[in-house]
């Protein structure tokens, strides 16, 4: 309990996991020995602010997910396993739905972000009791272009202004479930979260997030994903390497 806030997390693991091109859904391919979901919950169920988790799977993986990686690995505050739907939107309300009655916080999760630092998780919950509505995220290394159907490029916008945004996306109860039910009457669907909200012209605060928080989407990533978990220590301590927080 978070200064009288009930805190739910929702972690969307309902996906089809196509881009990855792997026989089994992404989330229970398995890094370091254990599966990505499983690094993913570990970090929710560490935060002291967290009272539930929803997990939302595959219609036909709830069972498995249950078994699998909820009692295998002793999750605690995982209080139910529902099914997705079709696009991501989809899978996030039924996980919406399910919420427990006295939520008024809620942090939605990619499953396949296994990498979510507990500090980043801790601002999300904090900056949610004071702003309503927070997105982890991060500013764009690359120089972004705007382009036409014909790949002509259209412009490039001033790079200081963009960051990626990633998960968690928090919000208020209240302020999420409206902006889900307006999307919904208006047949709109988003590619994340925080536009369902930022359409209703509700302020969204970015956090700082970190470049580590990947989303394991295609198969390097997983090669990415390896070595931020083996490697990372031999390299930062390098000295070449000063670095003041990790
Ligand atoms: N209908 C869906 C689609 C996605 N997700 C979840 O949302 C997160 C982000 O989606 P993405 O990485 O794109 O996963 P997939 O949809 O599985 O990937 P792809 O588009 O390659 O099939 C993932 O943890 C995924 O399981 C979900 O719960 N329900
Ligand atoms: C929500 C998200 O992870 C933020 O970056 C992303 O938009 C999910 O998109 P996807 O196409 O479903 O991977």
């Amino acid at each position: 309990m978070y200064k009288n806030n009930y805190v739910s997390v929702i972690i969307a693991a309902a996906g089809m996991s196509n881009r990855m091109r792997s026989s089994v859904n992404k989330q229970f391919i398995s890094i370091d020995n254990k599966p990505i979901l499983t690094h993913t919950l570990e970090k929710f169920e560490k935060c002291r602010y967290v009272d539930e988790i929803i997990v939302v799977a595959k219609e036909d993986e709830v069972d498995y997910c249950k078994r699998k990686i909820i009692r295998r690995f002793n999750f605690k505050k995982v209080s139910k396993v529902v099914k997705g739907g079709r696009e991501r939107q989809d899978s996030v309300y039924n996980g919406l739905l399910a919420l427990n009655e006295n939520c008024n916080i809620v942090l939605i999760h990619d499953g396949a972000r296994p990498f979510i630092k507990l500090k980043n998780i801790e601002e999300s919950v904090e900056g949610t009791a004071n702003y309503g509505a927070c997105v982890v995220g991060v500013p764009v290394k690359d120089t972004i272009k705007i382009i036409q159907k014909d790949k002509s490029v259209l412009n490039t916008p001033d790079r200081n202004q963009i960051w990626a945004a990633q998960t968690p996306q928090s919000f208020r109860y209240d302020i999420i479930m409206k902006a889900y039910r307006s999307a919904i009457y208006d047949g709109f669907i988003g590619t994340d979260d925080s536009m369902l909200v930022e359409r209703l012209g509700i302020d969204v605060k970015m956090i700082l997030g970190s470049y580590e928080n990947i989303k394991i989407t295609t198969p390097e990533d997983l090669i990415v994903a390896e070595s931020l978990l083996k490697d990372k220590e031999v390299i930062f301590n390098r000295k070449e390497f000063i670095f003041q927080s990790r």
